[in-house]
């Protein structure tokens, strides 16, 4: 047995477990490129980071001026480019790695639930060489169309998946907590993530700076 107060912790991927915002940009810019556009600064195409891929492509070619129309070929193009160049410069942020180690130490199980294409998810934490930390890793696309986050459908399914018990969620945008809240579980705001609005206006449980914070966090919310 373990005094742990929670069976699962779930975490979204990107700005949360990930530095992604590099190579993401890198797709954005390359897809900006093709199309004659002119380039976005990393810090703008984070803030269209959390929910999805197409979203964030489409928020990226607003702000250079493009309009909607062939916007589906131009994600092809982004997506082919990011499967390609998934972690060059992807990093988990400092001390995530430590923090995970203490939460299967002390006996929880740990899961991921991103708004990423599963098998890009995947292949990120293959190429990272992180998969064998996570009982299970729920994509934007896992559920079908309608079934991710802000839907609370993905986290009731991480917590099936995990084999049941009392669960938290960890996020950096608006797409996580709303989840999290929906399903009924605890949630964790993380205030180094890709923000496009204040961290305290998430609405999540509580807040942490740094991932030192996240377990005397979560032993606090349970
Ligand atoms: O693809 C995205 O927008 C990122 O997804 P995530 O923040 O849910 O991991
Ligand atoms: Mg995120």
């Amino acid at each position: 047995m373990t005094d742990f107060p929670f069976a699962i912790v779930g975490f979204d991927l990107d700005g949360t477990l990930l530095d992604t915002s590099a190579d993401l940009a890198a797709a954005v810019n390359h897809t900006l490129d093709g199309a004659g556009c002119p380039r976005l600064a990393i810090d703008r195409v984070k803030a269209h980071i959390g929910g999805g891929a197409r979203r964030m492509l489409a928020l990226s070619f607003a702000e250079a001026g493009h309009d909607e129309a062939g916007l589906d070929a131009l994600y092809d193009r982004m997506l082919a480019f990011y499967a390609d160049n998934i972690a060059v410069e992807t990093r988990a942020f400092d001390g995530c790695l430590a923090a995970l180690d203490t939460l299967a130490r002390r006996g929880a199980r740990i899961a991921i639930v991103t708004n990423k294409a599963e098998h890009l998810a995947r292949k990120l934490l293959d190429t990272l060489g992180i998969s064998s930390r996570f009982a299970c890793v729920i994509g934007g696309d896992t559920l079908g169309p309608g079934n991710a986050k802000p839907s609370p459908a993905p986290i009731h399914e991480m917590i099936a998946r995990c084999g049941g018990g009392r669960a938290a969620f960890v996020g950096d945008s608006i797409y996580d907590i709303t989840a999290g809240r929906a399903a009924g579980v605890p949630t964790i705001a993380v205030s180094f993530g890709f923000l496009d609005r204040p961290v305290a206006d998430l609405g999540a449980d509580a807040v942490i700076d740094s991932y030192a914070d996240l377990v005397p966090t979560l032993e606090r919310l349970g």
